[in-house]
């Protein structure tokens, strides 16, 4: 059962804090990939050196101007020879780059497909509650948009983030040794003007998406509008409309102003502090090498190597975002991973029936679904269907027949009461023998994307062709499966043919005789069909039916009226029960009533 965690859907990008108790909750994901941490391992040794190689860039770069000024003290001299060196450190570093990427694709890339995975298969064992708390294109999200923010991250970003701290701790040693006063200068000044320019952007970006949201709201509304204009016209209310929609756009213009003004601000503040700072800078450094202080070719290594840092840390807030958004996105996959998934048995000794005709039965079987729990749908039910008795479930659109359905197929398990087949609780037997029992032709025909004999070999896929074909010639598909070019190899669904309901009907009914369940429940569908569809449907589901046990929830009269035995359901329990006949008699009877109102001829 799911824990009713309410699940509210999250905004694409929403970020977690940073903080402790957010990071242990990301040691979830840590199980994924630590099967592959020699990969992430190597790839740490690749970024190392590639980031250290190209560090020594700058270094290099200052010795070849000291040695083009003759002033070069270092052990390699010669401007080829440093030219050499320089295209050296440019080839390893790119060799090492290389590495470092493949390595950590490897390593995100498996890793992620394992957790992509044990998230598919928790989403396939997580029971129907969970599917009615849940919205489908939300979990498909979890899927989607959070495993890929989580491949990113693995794959670049956490890359990245150790090759910003390695430039920065290796940039500002470097620096600090060979130009002590410059560097100490530079930090007294630059990082406070980058800090205020980071705060200053922050805002910026913040009054940006106020403006695009003021912009779609403004758009909503002409959208709005125009959808109901017959009834803006009808309602002569085209001024009001129009004056909605010029405030909001009066509004727009003040908030795109401001942000503007602001942007304006913000770049002048670039220009003369930042630019401002960096000039500082290099006039302070200008007088060191006037002063005999330091070399020219110590300032343009120092030019050099704040650059690649600067670089760094205009980086770091958007990697920050990013692993933020991460641990906001590997909380919500973990979150699924430890659901529940259906418990297969509950109490008692796996024992899969082996009787060839089941009978089922249910004693004081009260249920309300998770979802409503105050709403009780089945109240006291008691009955019995005897071996190969075929069913009716009849009743008004509400009264409970497809949630008895529900409980058979142990979708939801009853509240009070036992469910049994044969002599057997349901929920003592092993949930995958149990189902695999149960054959299901339902209301609605989902087929699967793929061929139709992939379609049909959906009931059995150890089936053999011969078997496939036998069902779909009881199935009565056969003739309009051979009127394709391709048989049964043409494609259904998006891709392919599309089926019509009847034909879909028809695949369902030899899915179901490919299985063989021991016990069939039938969802009539309520769509008229044309007599011919209908009469080849009706003589497949009796082939279907021979010799089984069916319960079938029944919308037509003909199908009620051949059945053994009918339940009139009514407000969640059994009204009525008896055979079409003897329920017919009954004056002022719920079934009577409901022959006369609803049931189709
Ligand atoms: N998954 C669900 N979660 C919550 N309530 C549900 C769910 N499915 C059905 N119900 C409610 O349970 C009650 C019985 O529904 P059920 O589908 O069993 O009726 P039915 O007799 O099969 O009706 P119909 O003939 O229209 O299919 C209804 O009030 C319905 O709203």
């Amino acid at each position: 059962m799911a824990k009713g965690r309410s699940r509210e859907p999250l905004k694409e990008g929403e970020k977690r804090k940073l903080n402790k108790k957010n990071l242990r909750k990301v040691y979830g994901v840590f199980k994924y990939v630590l099967p592959y941490k020699k990969t992430f391992i190597l790839g740490m040794i690749a970024l190392s050196i590639s980031s250290s190689v190209l560090l020594a860039l700058p270094y290099v770069v200052g010795k070849i101007v000291d040695e083009a000024q003759g002033v070069n003290t270092w052990f390699v001299k010669g401007i080829t020879n440093l030219g050499l060196l320089l295209l050296g450190i440019l080839f390893v570093q790119s060799i090492f780059s290389f590495l470092r990427i493949y390595l950590f694709a490897r390593f995100s890339e498996n890793s992620m497909a394992d957790l992509r995975k044990a998230l598919f298969s928790k989403f396939l064992s997580l029971p129907m509650s969970f599917y009615d708390q849940n919205r489908v294109g939300e979990l498909v999200s979890r899927l989607t948009a959070d495993i890929s923010q989580l491949q990113t991250t693995f794959t670049t970003t956490l890359a990245e983030f150790f090759r910003q701290i390695i430039t920065l701790v290796v940039g500002t040693t470097v620096i600090f040794i060979m130009t002590p006063q410059l560097s100490l200068f530079m930090l007294a000044t630059l990082p406070l003007i980058i800090i205020v320019a980071m705060v200053f952007g922050k805002f910026i970006r913040k009054m940006s998406r106020k403006t695009q949201d003021h912009l779609a709201a403004t758009n909503v509304i002409a959208e709005e509008s125009m959808h109901g204009i017959q009834a803006v016209k009808a309602f002569v209310n085209e001024k009001y409309e129009y004056s909605r929609f010029g405030r909001s756009v009066k509004e727009l213009v003040g908030i795109a102003i401001k942000t503007s003004t602001y942007q304006g601000l913000f770049v002048s503040f670039i220009i003369f502090f930042l630019m401002g700072g960096i000039i500082g800078v290099i006039w302070y450094g200008a007088t060191l090498v006037q002063d005999g202080v330091i070399s020219m070719g110590d300032l343009t290594s120092f030019v050099f190597f704040t650059a690649f840092m600067g670089g760094s840390i205009a980086g770091i807030g958007n990697i920050l975002t990013q692993i933020q958004r991460s641990v906001g996105a590997s909380e919500r996959v973990l979150e699924i991973i430890d659901e529940d998934g259906e418990p297969s048995r509950t109490e008692g000794e796996a024992e899969t029936t082996k009787e060839t005709k089941l009978s089922v039965s249910f004693e004081n079987v009260s249920f309300a679904y998770p979802t409503r729990k105050e709403m009780e749908v089945l109240k006291d039910v008691n009955f019995k269907i005897n071996p190969g008795q075929k069913v009716a479930l009849v009743g008004p659109s509400g009264a409970g027949k497809s949630t008895i359905t529900q409980l058979i197929m142990r979708f939801y398990n009853p509240d009070c009461g036992v469910i049994c087949v044969g002599e057997t609780n349901i929920q003592s037997i092993d949930l995958e023998s149990y189902r695999s029992l149960i054959g299901v032709v339902p209301q609605e025909v989902i087929l699967f994307g793929g061929t139709i004999r992939e379609n049909i070999a959906y009931g059995n896929p150890e089936a053999s062709e011969e078997a496939i074909v036998e069902a779909a010639k009881k199935a009565n598909a056969l003739e309009f499966i051979n009127s394709f070019p391709d048989g049964f190899n043409t494609m259904v669904g998006e891709r392919g043919v599309k089926l019509s309901g009847g034909q879909r009907q028809r695949i369902a009914i030899a899915r179901a005789i490919l299985k063989d369940p021991k016990l069939l429940i039938l969802d009539e569908a309520t769509s008229a069909l044309d007599a011919e569809s209908e009469y080849l449907i009706q003589d497949a589901l009796e082939k279907l039916m021979a010799d089984r046990t069916t319960i079938i929830v029944a919308h037509r009269l003909g199908t009620i009226k051949k059945a053994d035995n009918i339940f009139v359901i009514e407000n969640g329990v059994i009204a009525e029960s008896g055979t079409h006949k003897e329920l017919k008699q009954k004056d002022q009877g719920v079934y009577r009533n409901l022959v006369q109102l609803q049931l189709q001829d």
